[in-house]
């Protein structure tokens, strides 16, 4: 499988913390591609530096062969990398649907002429974004919240209606911060059969997440950081059985 994400000699330092010390790794299209680590190993300073909410200190960043280091998240979108965050980002005064349709705006015909006089052609646009909201939302299996409010949906299904907004904009790579956090077993087993529904579409799939039974059991490589530098890479077999792996994550515990 070809690199769809290229990660080079990637290091952030804020004042004097190395948050990423030379990080390199490949991601393969359409696999899904774990970054595991204790706590304060740089993981989400990685995906920051990945979805360009940071700039970096030094390294690069490939997607599909094109340097996207410094690149704004919203200049990313349209280069199809698109992610949800650790901390739930809905809008809780608008309708679970309105959510989904907020990221699906870069698809989104809004010439300020057409908005004003609300040409037949945006009146379209506008169904067909709700129409492919409302599936997405289907896709995620919170169908039956379509009307809802976000203010009233539980926990677990807000953390799919952000996994549903990231893909409004129709990524080709879409990065996942912790997207089991804060759920129970059976919602985990959930978020693990949409992760892999998500990748059998072609997306490439990109994941930090502290849940060691889901990352086993979903990913084709994993990334270890530690102390901001690569620890190790591999399978899930490989990453279990490595010493330094057993090490840090022993020492941390
Ligand atoms: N904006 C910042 N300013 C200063 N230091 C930071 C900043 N962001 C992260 N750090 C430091 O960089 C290091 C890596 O942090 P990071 O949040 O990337 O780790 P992490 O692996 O995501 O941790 P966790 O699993 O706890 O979320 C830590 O020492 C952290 O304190």
């Amino acid at each position: 499988m070809s690199a769809m994400l290229e990660v080079a000699g990637l290091s952030k330092t804020f004042g004097g913390v190395k948050a990423v010390q030379d990080v390199s790794f490949s991601v393969a299209k359409g696999s899904i591609h774990s970054v595991i680590g204790p706590n304060g190993a740089g993981k989400t300073t990685l995906f920051n530096l990945i979805t360009g909410v940071y700039t970096p200190s030094a390294g690069s960043i490939r997607l599909d062969g094109e340097e996207i280091g410094g690149m704004r998240p919203d200049v990313l979108a349209t280069r199809g990398m698109n992610r949800t965050f650790q901390n739930l980002q809905i809008c809780f005064n608008m309708s679970a649907l309105e959510n989904v349709l907020v990221g699906r705006h870069l698809h989104l015909d809004r010439s300020f002429f057409k908005a004003m006089f609300r040409l037949p052609a945006i009146t379209r646009g506008d169904a067909a974004a709700r129409e492919h909201a409302a599936g997405l939302m289907e896709f995620v299996g919170c169908g039956k919240h379509v009307r809802a409010q976000a203010n009233s949906l539980s926990y677990g299904v807000l953390k799919r209606l952000e996994i549903a907004r990231a893909l409004a904009a129709e990524p080709r790579i879409l990065l996942l911060d912790e997207p089991a956090a804060g759920l129970n077993p059976k919602e985990t087993v959930e978020i693990d059969e949409l992760i892999q529904k998500i990748a059998a579409t072609g997306i490439t799939v990109v994941l930090v997440e502290h849940d060691m039974k889901l990352v086993m059991h979903i990913s084709d490589h994993i990334l270890v950081l530690d102390y901001g530098r690569k620890l190790a890479e591999g399978t899930p077999a490989e990453v279990r059985a490595n010493p330094d792996v057993i090490a840090a994550y022993l020492g941390a515990a």
